[in-house]
């Protein structure tokens, strides 16, 4: 049978305009496993609390970091897929979970060259409900809709995979500045609730072997340092990118940048392991925001150290994942 691979990311609105980014906001927070309460309570809360107020302040965001060519994530992500699909013989497609390019219109691509053998490969190293699991049950559902001959694996997450570790501390290693008090690892964040709804789960399946996103975060800081040979003490881990009043996982990034001048941490360098490839949460919200939270408390040196986005030693390692999945089914 012939394969493909499809790769899968975020996405982004399709414009800047505050009518593309309430279009994209709308999809995103409606997916029962970002906002995980029953249908009628999140329509609630998306239509009357986000939807009025957040898409024009989220587009002001946006304007801060759009490039020429548009959204960062999304550019980056083509980049990715151009430069895989330069060194591999297979059929490489791009698909976003939200808004476009559609995954169904990359499971059309792939179906048209005749691909019926799909490695789907979700960019999100560590998995939860909000990332990688909402990825798997969008592309089930059009498989099963409009692509019943296309037979579908997964990559499920990479979070301690080795050869990830060892690209992502290199990619560390080479922008990290000569001094620096402290490496901070900030994630994205997640409600408690949904590692809650993870830890039940694995005490239902304890074959299924399933880890908190949380301790997911922490076991690729703990390799990352291992590989970099820091010390303990010069590593420390919060999340970001909090939204609505539920707690939660902690620490929070915002409130450990602005607590850390005043406990010695002049000279800090950030990095943000949750994205494969730099967004609007890290470009805007980390190396914008951060740096001023950092600052107006005190921080005299903050470096943002940028994400694998198409750096070739990470498109060798996706190489190396797509053919050692081509090679096991041939
Ligand atoms: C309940 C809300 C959210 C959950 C849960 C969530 C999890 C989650 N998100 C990412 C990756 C990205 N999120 C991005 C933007 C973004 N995230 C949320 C909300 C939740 N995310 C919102 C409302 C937004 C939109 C922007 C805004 O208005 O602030 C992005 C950036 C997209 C871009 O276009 O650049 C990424 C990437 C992960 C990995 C994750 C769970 C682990
Ligand atoms: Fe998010
Ligand atoms: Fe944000």
């Amino acid at each position: 049978m012939k394969k493909g691979v499809l790769l899968i990311n975020l996405g982004s609105p399709d414009s800047t305009d505050v009518k593309d980014v309430k279009k994209y906001l709308r999809e995103f927070l409606m997916d029962p496993l970002v906002i995980d309460s029953p249908y009628l309570i999140r329509k609630l809360v998306v239509e009357l609390a986000i939807l009025p107020t957040r898409p024009a302040a989220s587009a002001e965001a946006y304007k801060k970091i759009w490039w020429e060519e548009g959204s960062p994530l999304i550019t980056l992500s083509k980049r990715v897929q151009k430069k895989i699909a330069a060194k591999s013989e297979l059929p490489i497609a791009l698909g976003m979970r939200y808004q476009n390019p559609s995954i169904q219109s990359a499971m059309q691509e792939l179906h048209d060259k005749g691909v019926r053998e799909v490695l789907v490969i979700p960019l999100y190293p560590q998995y939860t409900m909000s990332s990688t699991e909402t990825v798997v049950l969008k592309t089930n559902e059009l498989q099963k809709k409009f692509f019943k001959d296309m037979n579908l694996t997964f990559l499920n997450s990479f979070y301690n995979r080795p050869d990830y570790i060892k690209v992502l501390a290199d990619r560390i290693k080479e922008q990290l500045p000569e001094h620096y008090d402290k490496l901070l690892f900030s994630f994205h964040g997640i409600p408690e609730r949904h590692d809650n709804k993870a830890i039940a789960k694995g005490k239902k399946y304890p074959d299924l072997n399933i880890k908190t996103y949380r301790d997911q975060c922490y076991e690729t800081t703990e390799l990352v340092r291992q590989e970099l040979g820091l010390p303990e003490d010069k590593i420390f881990v919060s999340f970001q990118s909090r939204l609505g009043k539920d707690p939660w996982i902690k620490p929070y990034t915002d409130f450990i940048l602005r607590d850390f001048p005043a406990e010695g941490v002049k000279n800090l360098a950030i990095v943000a392991p949750a994205f494969v490839s730099d967004c609007l949460e890290t470009l805007e919200e980390i190396a914008m925001g951060g740096m001023e939270i950092f600052e107006e408390n005190g921080g005299e040196h903050y470096t943002y150290l940028a994400c694998l986005n198409d750096t070739g030693p990470w498109i060798d390692v996706l190489l190396k994942w797509i053919n050692g999945w081509k090679s096991s089914k041939s």
